[in-house]
C-alpha cells in the first residue's frame, strides 16, 4: 500500500503540566487536538504525580528546558495556534510570556490554571501576579474557572449576572481580547453555564447539565479544543461554541475509572459508530 502523506496539517502546540493519570494537562490536551484533527506538539512545564483523587507531588521543569521545547517546536515545525495551562511559577509564567512574543505566537489561549475547582490555590501570589501583567495580556481568549476568575476580576461570583460583570472587569483589566469565564464550579443550574465578553458581545453558553462526578480536565479539554478550532482556522467565536459542544459530548462519556473524579472521555468519536 502507498503512503499517504499528509503535509498540510493544522498545528497546536500545548504548554502545560504533565498529568499521570491522563486525565488533565497534557495528556487531555494532545488527545483533543487528535481528536478536533490537529497534529499537538507539547511543552511540558512541570512534571504532576496525579490520579482520580489529587495531585500527590509536583516538580517543575528548568525554565531552560521550557523554553528549549517551545522553540524547537515552533522554529522547525511552525503552530498555528497555542494554549497554556499548568505553568506553575513565575520563572516559567514569565519565559513562556518572552517566548511568545519572540516567536510570534498568534491565536494563544490563556487557561490561567491557579485554582482547582474545589476552590484549592495551585500556584503562588508572586505567579499570579505574573500571569496577570506578563501573559494574559497577550491571550487572544483567557478561560479562568469560577475561582480564578474570582481572583482575576476581584468579586464573589454566586450568580449569572456575577459571572458577566467578572468578565467584563477581566477584559477591561487584563487586556486578553475575550474573557470566557467557565461554570463547571457553579451551584445549581449554572453548573455547566460560561460566560463570554469581547468587548462587545456578553454572550450566555448554555449546554445540558451532565450529571457526572467524572470531570477530571474539562478545562483543560475547553482551552485546548478552542486551540485547535483556531490553529483550523476558525474564527474565536465559533472555535469556542464548538469547543463547548466537544467537552460537553467528551462528559457525556467520562470515564469511571479511579477512586475519584475520573476524565472525560475524548475518544467518543470512535465510540459512535
Ligand atoms: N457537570 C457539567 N455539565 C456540563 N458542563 C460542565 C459540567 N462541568 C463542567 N462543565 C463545563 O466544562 C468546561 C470546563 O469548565 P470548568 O469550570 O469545569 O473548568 P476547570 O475548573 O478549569 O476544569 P478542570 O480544572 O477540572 O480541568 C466548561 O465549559 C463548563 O461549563
Ligand atoms: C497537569 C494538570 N494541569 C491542569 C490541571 C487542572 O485540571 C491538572 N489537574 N493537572
Amino acid at each position: 500500500m502507498n503512503a499517504q502523506t499528509i503535509s498540510r496539517v493544522p498545528v497546536a502546540l500545548t504548554i502545560a503540566g504533565s498529568d499521570s493519570g491522563g486525565g488533565a494537562g497534557i495528556q487531555a490536551d494532545l488527545r483533543t487536538f487528535a481528536f478536533n484533527c490537529v497534529h499537538g506538539t507539547s511543552a511540558i512545564t512541570c512534571v504532576t504525580a496525579q490520579n482520580t483523587l489529587g495531585v500527590v507531588r509536583v516538580d517543575a521543569m528548568p525554565v531552560e528546558a521550557v523554553v528549549a521545547q517551545i522553540q524547537a517546536v515552533v522554529k522547525d515545525i511552525g503552530v498555528q495556534a497555542a494554549k497554556t495551562g499548568m505553568l506553575l511559577n513565575q520563572e516559567i509564567i514569565f519565559a513562556v510570556a518572552q517566548q511568545i512574543e519572540t516567536l510570534q505566537i498568534n491565536n494563544l489561549v490563556v487557561d490561567p490554571v491557579m485554582v482547582s475547582r474545589t476552590g484549592a490555590q495551585l500556584i503562588d501570589n508572586e505567579a499570579i501576579k505574573t500571569l496577570c501583567n506578563a501573559l494574559i495580556p497577550k491571550a487572544t481568549i483567557v478561560t479562568p474557572n469560577r475561582y480564578e476568575a474570582q481572583i482575576l476580576s476581584g468579586l464573589q461570583i454566586h450568580s449569572l449576572d456575577d459571572m458577566g460583570k467578572a468578565a467584563q472587569i477581566i477584559h477591561k483589566n487584563l487586556g486578553a481580547k475575550a474573557v470566557l469565564v467557565k461554570g463547571g464550579g457553579m451551584e445549581g443550574n449554572l453548573r455547566g453555564v460560561d460566560v463570554w465578553f469581547d468587548g462587545e458581545k456578553l454572550e450566555i453558553l448554555t449546554t445540558k447539565q451532565i450529571e457526572t462526578t467524572n470531570t477530571h480536565g474539562t478545562g483543560c479539554t475547553l482551552s485546548a479544543a478552542i486551540a485547535a478550532n483556531l490553529a483550523m482556522g476558525e474564527d474565536l467565536w465559533p472555535a469556542v461554541q464548538q469547543a463547548k459542544e466537544y467537552v460537553t459530548t467528551a462528559l457525556c462519556y467520562a470515564l469511571n475509572i479511579g477512586k475519584g473524579q475520573g476524565p472525560v472521555g475524548h475518544f467518543f468519536p470512535l465510540l459512535q459508530n
